[in-house]
């Protein structure tokens, strides 16, 4: 495995190829009673197609927001998102989350199909695709099964396929195994790796887990405790194909994480700050001491 230097940068647009989803000037404003929550503030990234962009940061800090603003879910209060679309017959997103994304009424291949067949696709492209991704998530002997029937890492398997085979122009991805086990954790990112590496989808990935941002991403946005900011990007140099294990015996992997914690702490630490003011307040108010 070679690696290179590793690459900080305060600069919030990366120069490589035409921007996928160019994010410019982007604030979320939360009217809540008297007090508006500023949940993010001038965002403003380029992530070329064939991007694995990772994005960690402090809790509450607004990366959700972030990715439900570039999935249309969520409107922002300034700025705006492009993503480009290269094909008008494809989605332009597939969204995966920390809990569940799949229908717990229809089976493992109704799940995977679920896209395609929405779309109108033909049945001899539903079964290739599905067929292909449920090899390559090992579920081809889950295919009647329903998901009460799978464990968690299963399931999530589920998710995997189902995003890839609805074939999105780009991929989000929330907090995907932060509920799974240690063991599962690591085979659903060595298979994650292996599915992205076939057609390298531009993918923004959330995760809480330092490791995991530096094991799948290309570039690492670390965000300031809430209003989130970009605080920082890091470009991960590690070549690919990545072994997920073996990466961790090198040298230059520990540096990395250090450096990304590094620019972490503080963002941390201040949440905790401003959670334990809040509770304080909140006491007060109770006790009818204002
Ligand atoms: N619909 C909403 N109404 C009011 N406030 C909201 C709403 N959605 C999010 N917020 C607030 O915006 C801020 C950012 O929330 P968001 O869920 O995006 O953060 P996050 O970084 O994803 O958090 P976590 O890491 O804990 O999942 C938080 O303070 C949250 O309470």
């Amino acid at each position: 495995m070679t690696t290179a230097d590793s690459k900080t940068t305060n600069s919030t647009r990366a120069p490589v190829a035409p921007a996928k989803i160019a994010i410019t000037g982007l604030g979320r404003v939360f009217p809540v009673r008297k007090q508006d929550v500023v949940a993010l503030d001038d965002i403003n990234i380029d992530i070329p197609a064939g991007q694995f962009f990772v994005i960690v940061g402090p809790s509450g800090c607004g990366k959700t927001t972030l990715l439900r603003i570039i999935a249309g879910l969520e409107t922002p209060s300034s700025g705006q998102v492009t993503v480009e679309a290269s094909d008008g017959d494809r989605p332009l997103n597939s969204m995966i989350f920390q809990g569940d994304s799949i229908f717990p009424w229809m089976t493992v291949w109704d799940n995977a199909a679920y896209g395609l067949k929405a779309r109108g696709a033909p049945d001899s492209q539903v079964r290739d695709t599905v067929g292909h991704y449920l090899d390559k998530t090992g579920l081809t002997h889950f295919a009647d099964a329903y998901p009460h029937q799978l464990s968690g890492g299963m399931r999530q398997r589920v998710s995997i396929a189902r995003a890839f085979a609805n074939d999105p122009e780009v991929l989000l991805m929330d907090e995907p195994f932060s509920a799974l086990d240690e063991q599962n954790k690591t085979l659903l990112q060595e298979e994650l790796l292996r599915v992205w590496e076939e057609n390298r989808k531009t993918v923004v990935y959330i995760t809480h887990s330092v490791d995991e941002a530096v094991t799948l991403g290309d570039r690492i946005m670390v965000m300031t405790a809430r209003p989130g900011r970009a605080k920082t990007f890091v470009d991960v140099p590690f070549e690919r194909p990545r072994d997920v294990l073996g990466l961790r015996h090198v040298p230059e992997y520990g540096d990395m994480v250090y450096e990304i914690w590094d620019h972490l702490r503080d963002e941390v630490k201040q949440t905790q700050r401003a959670a334990v003011a809040n509770a304080g307040s909140r006491k007060r108010r109770l006790l009818g001491k204002r």
